[in-house]
């Protein structure tokens, strides 16, 4: 493997640099260019910086600039993080997200373009800091970025991961020659998709799943797309980092933690090497202010869009649990036709909504403006919202999500209910186990789509019934009852003592005394 430090430069500490003790270890973090991977990468590094390391954090230049119009001096506050932009050549295609294709799959392909775009500027930017004398004690970088392990190893730095979704979705990830092989990723037999007692139960850490909840990106693989081998690929690069950290935690996902262990100690790489890796959750990743624990860090100006202020203003005058949160997150594209039904089945139920309807985040015609001079007295409708504050604020009473996984989490995380209307990706799965498995949310049901090419709606009816009895009626209380139960397991995993705490803590020392070789 080619080492890119020149030997009279590495100091017998790979690329550490500076042998000065006092020297606060310095990890390099790098985003993975979507809002739902950024927004946890900021949230760790605060952490970890307010643990005791030095951080630089890493975005593409576009995101940069973007995070940089929205945040002010917000992020930096008495932490020693700086904000790196990669020297890109081209616009990241990225910035897009959310554009031309229907659901939201176009801006997901553009991000991956984007993240192989990052591998030259990054290795730049890395070699410019070792050239300052910036020594460089590990690269943490987010999982979907399977290239840093290879610069990580080339540079002789320890790399350790962000896993920026639900364990159980790594889980499958691992297994996906297995899901291939019988049939599942790519679905080889659609009519599986109808027969209700049909189940996937042979991976051990996921509770048996339909294979209609498999995540789309799975069941619609081609086996001639190469995304699938690099995907593969990618999964494999994970058990190579010396530490995933996971935004997830122990009380959530008992099952798929421990059986993702035993799956990273079985793999042949990481076994081959004798060293164990770790797989820690480290979550819920919010500042400490929505964990009831204090500070007054806002979780602002994370965004890739200019928050709303109007939003708080408008919560703070509504009454308590009454306002139902609108958002499908940072890349799901509705058609026309769902908007117009959504729209509709809001109006009807009559419930005060504050609902984001981010710019290209739909097809095709819908009178925006019409829907908003008819519901005005009811309910608020913003380009990007501060989703923290929203989800924190005692007004709202419930959450209809698409249910990517930084709005599963963080919505247990302050203990608001869920609507689950999962668009693509892995939300399918995310909403089956919020709704199944932790009894935190209700689905609303598509329909319409009898040739399974996936153009499947729902209904204004279902949306207003859905929606008044989940405000309104037992089975929202029920919810919220759980869900708040959901939110005192997650503070206690993230207090002092807990064990997401513990295990950042044991990450941190990790890096301090050089372990993680
Ligand atoms: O008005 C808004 C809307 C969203 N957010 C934030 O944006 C993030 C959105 O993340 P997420 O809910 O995970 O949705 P996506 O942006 O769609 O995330 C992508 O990445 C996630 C992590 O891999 C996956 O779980 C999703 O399926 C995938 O679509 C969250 O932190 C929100 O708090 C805001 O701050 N304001």
């Amino acid at each position: 493997m080619e080492t890119i430090l020149r030997e009279e430069e590495d100091d017998g500490g790979g690329a550490r640099g500076a042998k000065d003790p006092s020297r606060k270890p310095h990890v390099v973090a790098l985003a993975y260019p979507m809002q739902g991977h950024i927004n946890p990468m900021i949230h760790l590094c605060k952490r970890l910086a307010s643990l005791g390391l030095s951080i630089s954090l890493v975005n593409t230049q576009t995101n940069h600039d973007r995070l940089a119009r929205s945040r002010g001096a917000a992020l930096e506050q008495g932490l020693d993080i700086a904000m790196l932009a990669l020297a890109d050549d081209e616009e990241d295609p990225s910035a897009h997200q959310g554009g031309a294709g229907a659901g939201g799959d176009d801006a997901l392909q553009r991000s991956l373009v984007a993240a192989d775009a990052m591998e030259r500027p990054f290795v730049a930017l890395l070699q410019g800091l070792l050239d300052r004398g910036r020594g460089v004690d590990c690269i943490l970088s987010d999982a979907f970025l399977g290239w840093s392990q290879d610069v990580a190893d080339r540079f002789g730095i320890p790399r350790a991961a962000l896993w920026a979704s639900s364990t159980e979705y790594c889980l499958l990830n691992f297994h996906l020659l297995e899901l291939r092989t019988r049939g599942y990723a790519p679905i080889r037999d659609a009519s599986v998709l109808d027969d209700d007692s049909h189940t996937i139960a042979f991976i051990d850490g996921v509770a048996p799943l339909h294979p209609k909840d498999l995540p789309s990106i799975l069941q619609r693989y081609s086996s001639h797309d190469p995304g699938f081998e690099k995907r593969y690929a990618r999964t494999r690069r994970l058990c190579d980092a010396y530490w995933i950290l996971g935004n997830t935690f122990q009380d959530l996902e008992p099952d798929a933690l421990d059986a993702i262990q035993q799956a990273i100690n079985d793999d042949p790489t990481s076994a081959a090497k004798k060293k164990r890796r770790n797989f820690s959750p480290v979550g819920p990743l919010l500042p400490s202010a929505f964990l009831g624990l204090g500070g007054d860090d806002l979780g602002s100006g994370n965004g890739l869009w200019i928050e709303d202020e109007r939003c708080v203003n408008w919560l703070d005058k509504q009454s308590p649990s009454s306002v139902l949160y609108v958002s499908f997150g940072s890349l799901a594209v509705m058609s026309s036709a769902e908007m117009l039904e959504l729209a509709a089945g809001i109006e009807s139920s009559r419930q005060p909504f504050l609902w984001v309807i981010r710019p290209g985040s739909h097809l095709g015609s819908f009178d925006l403006e019409g829907f908003v001079e008819r519901t005005r007295q009811l309910g608020l409708v913003v380009q990007w919202a501060p989703q923290l504050q929203v989800l924190f604020h005692p007004s709202v009473g419930g959450f209809l999500s698409h249910c990517g996984w930084n709005s599963t989490i963080e919505s247990i995380a302050m203990g608001v209910p869920i609507i689950g209307l999962p668009c693509i990706a892995e939300q399918n799965l995310n909403c089956k186990r919020a709704v199944k498995d932790w009894g935190v949310g209700c689905k609303l049901q598509r329909r319409g789509d009898d040739d399974g090419d996936g153009d499947a709606i729902v209904g204004r009816e279902e949306i207003e019934r859905v929606v008044t009895r989940f405000m309104t009626g037992e089975d929202g209380m029920e919810l919220r009852i759980r869900a708040r139960e959901l939110r005192e397991a997650a503070r206690r995993c993230v207090m002092e003592g807990g064990s997401s705490h513990k295990n950042l803590e044991a990450f941190v020392e990790a890096v301090r005394i050089n372990g993680l070789r």
